[in-house]
């Protein structure tokens, strides 16, 4: 049981369908609101708080004992805190490790955010298992559960949200040494002559739904010239950038009502070499004419299996996702499977048949997670290099 103190003022947990939590914020007072979801990983709360995957979403840790080890200044995935809220059994405030700058409940109040503390997670996590990830409201001011039920109720849906724009960068950068390079101005970007490897690398736009700086670390890493454009980028611009290939990041939100980044998508297939991850990969396959859908509590942790169809290897997968690719909606004929989630079944990626197109529905960059997918950035670069 949590001590509650002024320094941890008593809080109420709200789900939408009527289930509410006592509990406690470690991060004073303060309300938050957001679909509650649940992420099995053991560690790596500093780059799920930071993932703009987040946004929208107040997220419950499995673990039971969050704040071991801080929070340092290297795994950061954007530049601030893009969840809502942080909820685990217990917090540690006394955090151990060499590379520590500060508590994680600092982090939390200077992005002013909440952290929730004291309450059964483990009740939490079984309930949204079997009832669905849902709206939820938590509050130190308001502790009365039929309101706060209604506060959660109030909140808009996660289906039917497009946020692709508001997690993206206004303008274009290059990534150059894990850092953000900005352009004079944002049309000095869109021209032939804005590579500066001028053949010695291969180049790619990224077009950024709310890119975790990880996947753009991975792709410098592996040898590529990196320029970020903004969601709301048209084909036309891309296409005067002159690039060798096209990424397509992860992001927040529903990627079904993302109808104009589905659009630029679509008229850059076949284009140049494509690679998405996460909704990168949903908004790629809605761009080939197939649909996603929800699913019940989504797929969020560090141990998600996934089977390589072509070899029949089984990668243990970094993962966040609330929404899927449903499989039968695209055609056998012209995209081919290549992985399966081994949990449930679900499409976790695809190929093109006839273009140069892949996706993968998990994160291959793996922070914080495994490094078994770690291939898929050099098969990228070989599916650039077979198509010049
Ligand atoms: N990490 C992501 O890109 C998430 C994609 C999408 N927002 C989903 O929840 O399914």
């Amino acid at each position: 049981m949590v001590l509650k103190t002024n320094d941890k003022p008593a809080a109420l947990l709200a789900l939408e369908d009527g289930r509410v939590f006592d509990c406690a914020s470690f991060t004073g007072p303060g309300e938050a609101s957001g679909e509650i979801v649940f992420n099995t990983g053991m560690t790596g709360y500093q780059e799920i708080l930071t993932d703009p995957s987040y946004n929208g979403q107040m997220v419950v840790m499995t673990y039971p004992l969050i704040g071991t080890y801080g929070v340092n200044s290297e795994d950061m995935e954007s530049e601030g805190i893009r969840a809502e809220a942080l909820i685990v059994k217990e917090y540690q405030a006394d955090p151990s490790n060499h590379r520590a700058g500060e508590a994680l409940a600092d982090f939390l109040r200077r992005h002013g955010k909440m952290g929730i503390e004291g309450l059964d997670t483990r009740a939490l996590t079984r309930h949204i298992r079997t009832a669905g990830a849902m709206r939820a409201f938590v509050s130190t001011a308001n502790l009365d559960p039929r309101s706060c039920i209604q506060k959660a109720r109030a909140i808009p849906p996660m289906v039917g949200r497009d946020l692709t724009r508001a997690a993206s960068t206004c303008e274009p950068y290059r990534w150059v040494n894990g850092e953000k390079v900005f352009f004079a101005s944002p049309q000095a970007c869109f021209r032939k002559g804005v590579w500066t490897a001028q053949g010695r690398k291969p180049s790619v736009a990224a077009i950024d739904y709310g890119a975790k700086h990880n996947i753009l670390r991975c792709l410098e890493a592996s040898g590529f010239e990196v320029i970020v454009v903004p969601a709301a980028t048209n084909a036309a611009d891309v296409m005067a950038m002159a690039p060798d290939a096209v990424f397509l990041s992860n992001g927040p939100g529903d990627p079904e009502p993302a109808v104009q980044a589905v659009r630029t998508v679509r008229e850059l297939l076949g284009y140049r070499p494509m690679f998405g991850i996460c909704l990168g990969h949903q908004l790629m396959a809605l761009a080939l004419g197939g649909k996603t859908f929800k699913l019940k509590f989504g797929h969020r942790g560090g141990n998600q299996p996934v089977k390589h169809l072509a070899t029949g290897r089984v990668e243990i997968t970094s993962q966040n996702h609330g929404f899927a690719v449903a499989p039968d909606s695209l055609d056998q004929g012209e995209v081919e499977p290549t992985h399966i989630n081994l949990n449930d079944g679900t499409l976790e990626g695809f190929r093109h048949r006839r273009l140069p197109l892949m996706a993968v529905q998990y994160h291959p960059e793996a922070a914080p997670g495994p490094h078994d997918a770690g291939y898929l950035f050099e098969t990228f670069r070989r599916m650039i290099a077979a198509n010049p």
